[in-house]
């Protein structure tokens, strides 16, 4: 009889309420990423950046970890099929990336190869003070391979993005905030209140709008300038129809803070 094996432990967890969805990381001992990790995370992602509901986007680790990269004992024993089970992790951040919300990548813990390429998808970075950043990959004979070599050069510029690469070096919180890497260091027994608080002020924030600003600013970098600009024009007078350019409009005429329904 063929034994019964207890189901994989789920290494990602996904909650939602008030409009935020936390999405959780939880691969021990240092959630690095494998096929199966990717796998649930895509399955998680894609119906939340689909979910109008869902007004902004929280992914974070556990413990002393964001995420370690990809898994060094996975890529040791690297077979033909594990290499594809791998590359879903380029659409992981693109859902990321083109998600209709803001999505906040709240670094409560080491964030390293391709952690830290996935924090670069994100659209806000906020870290605990005590954790670490950065692209290792070339310790191990590597290069980042899940778009920091592309996403790290549109951040930092092409000069410092290269030499952080070609060091392989961590970078704490504060230097990483210094940088521009991170855009807030918390200390850490104010991180996880400090990254509710942060949420909820996204999730009430006009969510179409963001999308829709999101989604030219990512077209402007391949258009040609006059295309760019028809694109965005086009783009508010779709906002300008909708409830939330209404209701921003009246609450300055009518003096009072506007109550956005992210529609
Ligand atoms: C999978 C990719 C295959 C390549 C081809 C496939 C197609 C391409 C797909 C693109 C993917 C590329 C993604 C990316 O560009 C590549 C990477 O991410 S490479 C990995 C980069 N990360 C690192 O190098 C970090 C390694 N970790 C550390 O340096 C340290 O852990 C630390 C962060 C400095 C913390 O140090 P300590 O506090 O001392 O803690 P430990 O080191 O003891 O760690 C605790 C425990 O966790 C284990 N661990 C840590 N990181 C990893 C890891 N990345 N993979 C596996 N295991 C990890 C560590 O071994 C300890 O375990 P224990 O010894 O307790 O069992």
């Amino acid at each position: 009889m063929t034994p019964s094996f207890p189901p994989l432990a789920a290494s990602v967890h996904a909650a939602v309420a008030d409009a935020v969805a936390v999405v959780r990381i939880e691969r021990p001992p240092a959630n690095a990423f494998d096929p199966a990790l990717i796998a649930e995370l895509l399955d998680t992602l894609k119906p939340l950046a689909a979910n109008t509901d869902v007004r902004c986007i929280v992914l974070r680790g556990t413990g002393r970890f964001f995420v370690a990269g990809a898994d060094i004992r996975v890529m040791r024993e690297l077979s033909e099929e594990t290499q594809h089970a791998m590359r879903p992790w380029i659409e992981v951040q693109q859902v990321l990336e083109t998600a209709p919300k803001p999505v906040l990548a709240a670094l409560n813990g080491h964030a390293l190869g391709g952690g830290a390429e996935l924090s670069l998808a994100c659209d806000v970075r906020v870290m605990a003070a005590s954790a670490s950043i950065g692209f290792p990959e070339i310790g191990l004979g590597l290069f980042p391979g899940a778009g920091g070599s592309q996403r790290l050069p549109r951040l930092l510029g092409a000069h410092r993005a290269k030499l952080l690469m070609m060091e392989g070096r961590r970078l704490s919180a504060d230097e990483a905030r210094q940088i521009g890497l991170v855009d807030e260091v918390v200390p850490d027994d104010e991180f996880d209140a400090r990254i509710d608080r942060l949420a909820a002020e996204w999730a009430a924030r006009p969510t179409a709008a963001i999308g829709l600003l999101k989604r030219v600013v990512e077209a402007g970098r391949t258009l040609p300038l006059d295309q760019a600009l028809d694109a965005e024009f086009a783009g508010v007078l779709d906002l300008i129809r909708t409830a939330d350019a209404a209701e921003g409009l009246q609450a300055f005429l009518d003096k009072r803070p506007p109550h956005f329904t992210g529609r």
